[in-house]
């Protein structure tokens, strides 16, 4: 009987986020069992974020970043390739990624936002100040949009959006929620549907 060991290339994502990590939990929980993608390392610029919590929790390596390494140093590029990081994944992360790692990832960063761009993004655009500008303009429909990173907030191609409606009795938290809803609902799968044919892995 002749045995041939076929080793199935690993992609490894970074995860970049600030806050509680709703999102990053339910791609941890997606990734679980893939055969071709690792969740390697949660990065974040808070050390008291929630999304360290959930990292540690799934025994998932942190790095904690400093703003003047990040922005006027390596941008931390040593450490990502130390931990084979192929792709990178935003999910609520507030700092600007810097055009080093742009030029060391071409279409190998992706953001999650929780509005319909063009409209309501850019600088200041995070979180609920999205939610209330959205609630404020009287739109009466939300939702996210998936992008590819370039050096500007909000303004890579477009992967992905999906919709949900504002109603006059919504507040920003209620928006969020459902906001929430669709982006635990899409991200995961848009990420794996993005990495597969980056690499061809269909
Ligand atoms: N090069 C890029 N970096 C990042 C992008 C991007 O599209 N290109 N997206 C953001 C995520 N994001 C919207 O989806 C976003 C996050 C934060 C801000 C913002 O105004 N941040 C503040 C700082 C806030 C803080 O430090 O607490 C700021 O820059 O003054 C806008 C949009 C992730 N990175
Ligand atoms: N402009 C960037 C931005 O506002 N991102 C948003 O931060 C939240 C993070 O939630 P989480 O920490 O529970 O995943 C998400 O709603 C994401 O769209």
């Amino acid at each position: 009987m002749v045995y041939i060991l076929v080793e199935t290339k690993q992609y490894n994502l970074a995860i970049f986020a600030s806050g509680t990590g709703s999102n990053t939990k339910k791609i941890i929980e997606f990734f679980e069992a893939s055969s071709f993608i690792t969740i390697a390392l949660i990065v974040s610029n808070k050390p008291e974020a929630g999304v360290l919590d959930i990292a540690r929790a799934n025994s998932i390596s942190t790095l904690i970043l400093e703003k003047e390494r990040f922005f006027k140093g390596d941008a931390y590029e040593p450490v990502l390739k130390e931990f084979g990081i192929d792709f990178l994944v935003l999910a609520g992360f507030l700092w600007k990624i810097p055009a080093h790692l742009i030029h060391i990832y071409p279409t190998a960063i992706i953001n999650i936002h929780p509005a319909l761009l063009p409209d309501f993004g850019g600088k200041g655009m995070y979180g609920n100040h999205v939610h209330e500008a959205v609630i404020n303009a009287k739109k009466d429909k939300s939702g996210i949009t998936i992008h590819f990173v370039d050096e500007h907030y909000d303004h890579g191609k477009h992967i992905f959006q999906a919709t949900c409606s504002v109603l006059p009795t919504d507040t920003p938290e209620t928006l969020a929620n459902k906001i929430h809803q669709l982006e635990h609902e899409h991200f995961p799968r848009i990420i794996e549907e993005v990495v597969l044919a980056k690499y061809n892995l269909q």
